[in-house]
């Protein structure tokens, strides 16, 4: 191997096997060559060197990877991988020999820090090939010395793909997510989505239909990590946009992937079943789309298989729909601004463990529809609301759960280590304990007695087993050995004691050596190259040299000498010999152990999620009890009725920053006696004065009671919820180039085109974006719309007070204000919701808060009286009688102008008759025209 490339100097010491210095990768990156468009050469194997034939054949094979090739310690990367690589991981771009001609650009990793690099390159949207030795040095020494060590990709590291611990989010599944689409009727309200969804971190598999209008909704409640799609399907550019839209890394793959023939065939033999409807009956497109799942597994895999749950079914029906635009808005998992902190998830969770956190993150993603699946979610919590104590001890102990799932996951793909047994072995004792609080499961009800049940049936022989195997606290790596206990294993312990004993003997030596010799600097050390040896600082070198029969010289450095004796040679070679046997013993523990964990596997996954679903419930029932909150009454009615609701974020920022206390208020919308159609409330009120809020909290609260958590109201009662809209705050979404009013229409446009009666509609200044009465109109013929089309449950909140008219012809409508206080000129913000209509917005006394400079503030006055006085002429209320009812089931043509009134300076212009005129009566005509003119 050594000249299998023309070693640059920088690089001269590093070779295969050996211990590698460190590259300075804490540099900053060295200056990049121009890129020139084809970096990596075309593979002319004649011409290179046989090393660089191989590694130039694997990165042809993976050309959309950046290829981590093993040199000994370290992962290198060459040409225009090290080139992107340094920019992104900010090391240093050297280069070690040379290919054609070329420098060959180069930059590396060391393999034990590589899962920091993985990570930042992954999340930076790069994929990775990760390219092994294969074979022993040695080995390929025996073809022959220009032989170059057998190299193969192991794994391609992608962002669906993750297992490690330190490049996953313990509280977020990984999901890579497969899209099939149905190669014909690609109707609108077609099934002609197949999804199929799978963690490898932890086994979970899911598949379901979908269709255009929802597709958009399920990817961002899936939220997964990468999107595995037919590289065909993205030439249709909505899609594409949709997909680009979830924030996902997007891989496409060639279209034979996603091949429905084998699909079930593919299934079958990944679970060595003789069908896969052995799981489940599912659709023909859901089965490509998980036969494309594995298939892509495989292939990034390369031949490990992590245990996978057999797919099952979820029915996107048994969701409440959420759009992604509401979503958002809504900020249920993250904020606007992308972070988990402030979102409704970071107040709601009060799990103690990864996988409860995870568990939890799915439910708010995804609230129910179904009254009896929330009733039994509901059941847990308030089992546990009413037991502090046990709920308590309960948190406690799940709070030293570890990561079960993922340790399995990792084991059973041959990348565990000892602290994934570890973490196997604490979990199993767990929840042995944690079964013990519960002396009744069969009296639990369904929720928690399932859960109880699949932690009962633990492994209860592997806990012990691996408990007495581990030590407590393990080294990361089996191969370094010493994570099987004392006392363990007979064979181990006895190999032990002589390898200490040896190194005892060694410190025996040093002492009679330093001694005899009278040298106290002399040392007894060990290192990679020489093994032991005996160190002297060179001022006493000839003390040994002196008696070379016994001290046999190894080096001279600068200011000390080197020498071994027979003696130490000797006991050198027994405690290789100790060290050698006791690491094969420890190798074959691990593997024996990692067997039966996987030989469990099923059992500890049961576990393992019936552990989560106990956090799940602890924490929302803690959270029930530190917030003060009620179990809501759902049921298939349409009512909406909640009494002393709370905005949980806003409450618990408010409570953080000391910022007083948070006003609770009541929303009913669902319909009166002998009505069909829920109500909609028409908010107006100042600015600043919670409008925003309060519809934020109502929606909030609808998920939270489906989700099977109790919600932050007195009490609450909600008719199922089967799709939730908002048009609540936007942004300019120039990337896709919408303005403020486009995004806004568009998210109205869909709300008056989907929303039926168990929707419920959060409407906040719509119209807002555009000139007053262009705004004014389209809010009013959406009020109308959703009124005598939707009849949906809806709050709507807005400054034009005009629309408050509407209740008296829209018998669903009711007004709603928020109550403020004036005082001396200010504005006093009460955030008290009142029946009734605001008069006025207090813009100017909300500006006058903001610093806006008293000029500016005066000014505004000034034209604020004006425009009023204007208004006064105008009125709304005409506006209304003007105005027939909407009639949406006989749209009206647009409606011809109205007649306009009469120009006074016209009308006497018309009256004159020039020939008539003395030029006397002339002068006067034209005075008398100026004069009207002035006044129009
Ligand atoms: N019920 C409440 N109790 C206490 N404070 C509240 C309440 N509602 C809102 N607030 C406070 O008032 C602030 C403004 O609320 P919000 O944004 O909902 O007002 P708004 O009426 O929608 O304003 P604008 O019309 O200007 O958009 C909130 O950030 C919060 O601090």
């Amino acid at each position: 191997m050594a000249d299998d490339m023309q070693i640059s100097p920088s690089t001269a010491q590093l070779r295969e096997g050996e211990d590698a210095p460190a590259p300075d990768n804490a540099g900053a990156t060295a200056p990049l060559p121009e890129r020139s468009g084809a970096a990596t050469p075309a593979p002319d194997f004649s011409a290179m060197t046989p090393m660089m034939a191989q590694y130039v054949e694997i990165k042809t094979a993976n050309p959309d990877c950046l290829l981590f090739y093993r040199m000994g310690d370290f992962y290198e990367l060459f040409f225009q991988d090290a080139e992107e690589a340094s920019r992104a991981l900010g090391i240093t771009l050297t280069k070690r020999g040379k290919h054609l001609g070329e420098d060959i650009p180069m930059c590396g990793v060391p393999v034990h820090a590589a899962d920091d690099y993985l990570q930042k390159l992954i999340s930076l949207g790069f994929r990775v090939a990760v390219c092994e030795q294969t074979e022993d040095p040695a080995e390929a020494k025996k073809r022959g010395s220009k032989s170059v060590v057998r190299r193969e990709v192991v794994r391609l590291v992608t962002p669906g793909t993750l297992t490690e611990d330190r490049l996953l989010e313990a509280a977020r599944n990984n999901f890579l997510l497969t899209l099939a689409r149905a190669r014909t009727g690609s109707l609108e309200d077609e099934a002609n989505y197949g999804l199929a969804w799978v963690d490898i971190s932890t086994g979970a598999f899911r598949v379901a239909t979908s269709d255009a209008r929802q597709l958009a909704g399920d990817l961002a409640r899936i939220d997964p990590r990468e999107i595995i799609v037919a590289d065909v399907l993205l030439d249709d550019a909505e899609l594409r946009r949709q997909l680009a839209e979830t924030g996902a890394a997007l891989s496409p793959v060639p279209r034979s992937l996603f091949d429905g023939a084998t699909a079930s065939d593919r299934l079958a033999r990944y679970y060595g079943v003789a069908t896969p409807e052995a799981f489940g009956s599912f659709s023909r497109l859901e089965m490509t789309a998980a036969a494309a799942a594995i298939a892509y597994v495989e292939r990034t895999q390369y031949g490990e298989r992590p245990p996978l749950d057999p797919p099952s079914h979820e029915a996107t029906s048994r969701r409440m729909l959420i759009d992604p635009a509401t979503r958002a808005n809504l900020e249920l998992m993250r904020t606007l601004s992308g972070e988990r902190a402030g979102s409704l998830l970071s107040v709601i969770d009060c799990t103690v463990s990864g996988p409860g956190s995870r568990l939890l993150a799915a439910r708010l993603a995804g609230p129910l529809t179904e009254v009896e699946e929330i009733r039994k979610r509901q059941d847990a919590v308030a089992r546990l609301v009413g037991d502090t104590y046990l709920r308590e001890r309960l948190r406690e102990r799940l709070r030293a759960v570890p990561d079960m799932a993922r340790a399995l996951s990792r084991i059973a793909m041959q990348r565990g280590g000892p602290r994934d047994l570890l973490a196997i072995a604490s979990g199993l004792g767990a929840a042995r304990d944690i079964a013990g609080l519960f002396p009744d499961a069969s009296g639990e009800g369904e929720e928690l007695g399932s859960a109880l049940a699949r932690i009962a049936a633990a492994p209860a022989e592997l806990a012990g087993e691996l408990e007495r195997a581990l030590v407590d606290e393990p080294p990361l790596l089996a191969r370094d050995g010493g994570f099987v206990a004392e006392g363990y294993l007979a064979d181990l312990d006895e190999v032990r004691r002589l390898r200490d004993d040896s190194r005892k003997v060694i410190a025996q030596l040093q002492g009679a050596l330093t001694d005899e010799l009278a040298i106290r600097a002399l040392k007894i050390k060990h290192n990679n190259v020489l093994g032991w040896f005996i160190e002297v600082p060179a001022t006493h070198a000839e003390k040994l040299t002196a008696d070379p029969a016994r001290f046999i010289h190894r080096q001279t450095m600068a200011g000390a000498m080197r020498f071994t004796t027979t003696e130490l040679a000797d006991l050198e070679s027994r405690i290789a010999n100790a060290a050698g046997r006791a690491l094969a013993l420890e190798s074959e523990v691990f593997r024996r152990l990692c067997e039966a964990v996987i030989e469990a596997g099923n059992a500890i996954k049961g576990a393992a999620d019936g552990l989560s679903v106990l956090d799940v419930a602890a924490g929302l029932a803690h959270l029930a009890e530190a917030e003060n909150q009620c179990r809501p009454v759902v049921d298939d009615s349409l009512a909406f009725d909640i009494r002393g609701g709370r905005h949980p974020v806003v409450e618990q920022a408010l409570k953080r920053e000391g910022a007083g206390s948070f006003v609770a208020n009541d929303a009913d919308l669902g319909p009166s006696e002998g009505e069909a159609g829920g109500r909609i409330w028409l908010i107006t009120g100042p600015n600043m004065a919670g409008k925003s809020t309060f519809l934020r909290q109502n929606a909030l609260i609808a998920i939270l009671a489906q989700m099977g958590a109790f919600v932050p109201a007195a009490s609450a009662h909600i008719g199922v919820v089967d799709r939730l809209f908002s048009r609540v705050g936007a942004a300019d979404d120039l990337a896709r180039g919408r303005s403020t009013f486009m995004v806004e229409m568009v998210e109205t446009a869909a709300i008056l085109n989907q929303a039926g009666a168990r929707a419920l509609v959060i409407l906040d200044e719509i119209g807002r974006g555009t000139s007053t009465f262009d705004g004014l109109s389209i809010a009013w013929a959406a009020i109308e719309h959703l009124h005598e089309m939707n009849r949906s449950r809806a709050l709507f909140a807005t400054h034009y007070h005009e629309l408050t008219a509407l209740s008296g012809r829209l018998p669903r409508l009711t007004n709603a204000t928020v109550r403020v206080r004036e005082w001396q000129g200010d504005v006093v913000f009460l955030h008290e919701i009142v029946a009734g209509a605001a008069d006025r917005s207090y813009g100017i006394q909300v500006a006058k808060l903001a610093g806006l400079p008293p000029a500016v503030i005066e000014r505004a006055r000034a034209v604020l009286a004006q425009l009023e006085e204007q208004d006064r002429r105008a009125p709304g209320e005409q506006l209304i009688d003007d105005l027939p009812l909407f009639a949406a089931a006989a749209p009206r043509t647009s409606a011809p102008a109205a007649k306009a009134a009469p120009d006074p300076v016209l009308e006497a212009l018309d009256a004159i008759d020039p020939d008539d005129l003395t030029p006397r009566a002339a002068l006067e005509a034209l005075y008398k025209l100026k004069q009207a003119r002035k006044k129009t």
